[in-house]
């Protein structure tokens, strides 16, 4: 029997019941200097107060009556059946560009040693180094020759940001394509998720989105503002041809969406997902950065006569008035970050100061650090849930990326 409402999210903001999260963990400690960029950190994070943090920002939402799942928690409980757990392994494995034959048999058997599938997926994510290994280098002449790199798999540091690997829309998921090889592997403990996962294989969680597509979409850029109106950005992460693909696919289901915006955003690091640069914090609130006030282009999708055909209009007007006319509100406020003086925007947006996850109508959690947009938020009535911030932060993610809602109670 299907079950029901195992998802469901329809707004930014209803009143959050339960949240996806990955405490950091040793993939942190694998950072280094030479792997930042590709690995997509600007630093890095020291471990011990980076799981303080998170275990702050845990407790806020559980304070508030939210659950708090775990993505390593479900992906070992997803591969309980040991045929299951063969095939995830074997699909982490050609995932994570090993060179040579010996080294992926080595690879398996390592991490089917460890005793709990808690223990191998926390591995997998932590990637493994060189040494952790040691017979490989004798079996095969690329192993031999090899260069110094020093790891056999590498580390996942961007798992805890649980927002962008797959993405709840509405009663479904987005089982996303991400632009960089680093961050697509993390999908795959999804995958496992949705197919096995106790809660939810016989749900029948529909897809909007594979992992298999060709062209990229990120959860960091698919908002939803109501239970009518979706925004994505087209952004350095997002193309414009996954919008279309994913607007058809929730338009053929009977959800109650109705357009679908897509938000042509500049594509660069500072604006890297829609969310970096805009997120909703109460009915007719937002909180953005000032340079996307635009005007801006956007692109609206909606059904078309047959389910497979969209209508899409090209238009270009201010950010408030595009809010204001899709959310048929007469007025929209846009909380600047950083107040809109220069020197502050650029710093907290920096650090995700305009990056916020709404935990009911104008309740959010914040960063700490960034107490001139905080102050702010303050004065337009928001209540602020504040969580420290000194190390999390060097990720380039705040909480509205940390945090995948599952279940959102719906707006009146
Ligand atoms: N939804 C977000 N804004 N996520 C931020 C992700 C940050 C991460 N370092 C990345 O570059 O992918």
């Amino acid at each position: 029997m299907a079950k029901e409402n195992v998802l469901n999210v329809y707004s930014e903001i209803g009143r959050l019941k339960k949240v996806l999260l990955h405490r950091p963990g040793k993939e942190i400690e694998n950072l280094t200097p030479d792997l930042m960029d590709r690995l997509l950190f600007d630093d890095i994070p020291y471990l011990e107060v980076a799981r303080q943090e998170h275990d702050a920002f845990a407790d806020i939402l559980r304070n508030n009556g939210v659950e708090v799942v775990y993505l390593e928690d479900l992906a070992a409980e997803a591969i309980a059946d040991d045929k299951i757990k063969n095939q995830f392994v074997d699909e982490f494995i050609k995932e994570a560009s090993i060179q040579s034959e010996k080294k992926r048999e080595l690879v398996k058997e390592y991490l089917l040693s460890f005793s709990t599938n808690r223990e191998m997926v926390d591995k997998m994510m932590e990637g493994i180094r060189k040494e952790e290994i040691k017979d490989y280098k004798k079996t095969s002449l690329a192993d031999m020759i090899e260069s110094d790199y020093p790891f056999i798999v590498d580390p996942m540091p961007n798992l805890y940001f649980t927002r962008d690997p797959f993405a709840t829309i509405g009663g479904g998921v987005s089982l996303n394509h991400m632009r960089t090889v680093t961050r697509n592997r993390e999908t795959l403990f999804a995958k496992y998720i949705f197919n096995y996962h106790p809660e939810y294989k016989d749900a029948n969680v529909p897809l909007w989105y594979d992992r298999t597509e060709d062209t990229a979409i990120e959860g960091g850029d698919e908002l939803i503002l109501s239970d009518k109106v979706i925004a994505i950005g087209v952004s350095e992460r997002t193309d414009g041809a996954s919008v279309e693909k994913l607007a058809k696919k929730i338009f053929e289901k009977d959800e109650k969406f109705e357009v679908v915006l897509a938000f042509d955003i500049p594509k660069k690091r500072a604006f890297m997902h829609l969310d970096t640069v805009f997120t909703m914090v109460d009915y007719d609130k937002f909180t953005i950065h000032p340079e996307i006030e635009g005007p801006l282009t956007v692109y609206s999708i909606r059904k078309g006569e047959n389910p497979k055909d969209v209508i899409i209009e090209k238009e270009t007007m201010e950010l408030k008035n595009i809010l204001e006319k899709y959310l048929e509100i007469d007025n929209v406020t846009l909380i600047r970050c950083g107040g809109g003086n220069m020197i502050d925007a650029g710093r907290e947006q920096w650090n995700d100061g305009s990056n916020t996850l709404a935990i009911a109508p104008g309740e959010v959690v914040v960063y700490s650090r960034n107490h001139v947009t905080n102050k702010l938020l303050e004065e337009h009535g928001i209540k602020l849930h504040i969580m420290p911030s000194s190390e999390l932060s060097r990720g380039r993610g705040g909480p509205r990326c940390m945090s995948m809602p599952l279940v959102r109670e719906n707006l009146r």
